[in-house]
């Protein structure tokens, strides 16, 4: 029997498709009550991952558990978990009533349940219609409330927003933060940051089938220092004055201007006033959740690994930044 624990753990996870390496030694870990985004740009190896999690490809190496135990060995795995994956198929002449009522007695839920999931996905008033005739987000809530028959304690979700009207996409990030708040597990993959950035709490960014960051959110966005760009009267008696304040990430910019990492305007101006160092020019910068995601997913930090538990990215990160057009305000 499972553990009930809700919990999902990918461990050393690969797999190959000939010569193509899909996932690679790929580990993490999705905890009960919040929901995990699965993040990569196509071909990163998500689907790879989730249909490995799902029992549907066998690994090449390593496993993937729910609940501490391979797909195979849940019993009834339509009550543990529910998933939607990508391009579900219906029968296009049965209505979605008929549909769920077949899911339904082949994982033994009775036929009220069908009813409380139309409702629970918005699709109570097209129950009777065949689904052959549902748009692209009319199927995806169809597919989910066909996850969602045995109540299952575990959500994972394939690009559900694909096909998703705005409305819709809300409704879905509020259904997800509601179904981990009462202590289940929703991982959900997005090759799109910005689509998941404001329901997870934790993510898994993957590119080329390895992770490249682990770890809450929040971390990710607070790992990525600001940095201050300043342009003074006389750049070498400011960067004198920053140093002994133990301000020692300075970089000299083209047009007398220098950047101090890790500073906060006041700190600067302040500092440059005790030195009698005019200010002509002062802003800070911040890299942007958007931007992080492009450089750990775009090939360029291929084998820079980075989780919550170091306290610095790669010091590449920071030479990304763009400077403003005309170079201050
Ligand atoms: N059955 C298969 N046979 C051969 N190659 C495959 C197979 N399934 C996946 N791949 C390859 O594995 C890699 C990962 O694909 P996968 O579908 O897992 O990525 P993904 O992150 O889900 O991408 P997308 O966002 O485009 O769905 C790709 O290079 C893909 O071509």
């Amino acid at each position: 029997m499972h553990d009930g624990s809700g919990r999902v753990v990918v461990q050393n996870l690969t797999k190959t498709f000939g010569q193509v390496v899909a996932v690679q030694n790929l580990s993490f870990t999705v905890e009960p009550g919040s929901v995990t985004g699965f993040l990569g740009p196509n071909g990163a190896g998500k689907t790879t991952t989730l249909r490995m999690l799902l029992g549907l490809v066998t690994p090449t190496a390593g496993y993937a558990t729910i609940n501490g135990q391979p797909f195979h060995n849940l019993g009834n795995p339509g009550r543990v978990v529910g998933a939607v994956l990508e391009a579900q198929s219906f029968h296009p002449n049965r209505t979605a009533r008929n549909h769920l009522r077949v899911y339904a007695a082949a994982i033994g839920v009775p036929d009220e349940r069908v009813d409380t999931v139309l409702q629970l996905v918005g699709l109570a008033s097209a129950a009777d219609r065949g689904a052959g005739g549902f748009s692209m987000g009319m199927r995806q809530r169809l597919a989910l409330a066909t996850a969602l028959l045995g109540d299952p304690q575990v959500l994972v979700l394939d690009e559900p927003a694909n096909g998703l009207d705005p409305e819709g996409i809300v409704w879905l990030r509020t259904f997800m933060q509601n179904f981990a708040r009462t202590g289940r597990t929703v991982l959900v993959s997005s090759h799109q940051l910005a689509e998941v950035e404001q329901t997870v709490e934790q993510v898994v960014i993957l590119s080329r089938g390895q992770a490249m960051y682990y770890g809450p959110l929040d971390q990710l966005r607070k790992s990525q220092q600001g940095r201050v760009i300043v342009r003074p009267s006389d750049p070498q008696r400011l960067i004198t004055a920053l140093q002994e304040a133990g301000h020692t990430a300075i970089e000299h910019l083209p047009d007398g201007m220098i950047a101090v990492t890790g500073a906060e305007p006041e700190q600067v101006g302040d500092l440059a006033l005790a030195a009698s160092v005019a200010i002509y020019g002062m802003y800070s910068q911040h890299a942007d959740l958007e931007q992080i995601f492009f450089q750990l997913t775009s090939g360029q930090f291929a084998g820079n690994h980075y989780n919550a538990t170091q306290q610095q990215p790669p010091p590449e990160w920071h030479q990304q930044w763009q400077r403003p057009q005309d170079g201050g305000q």
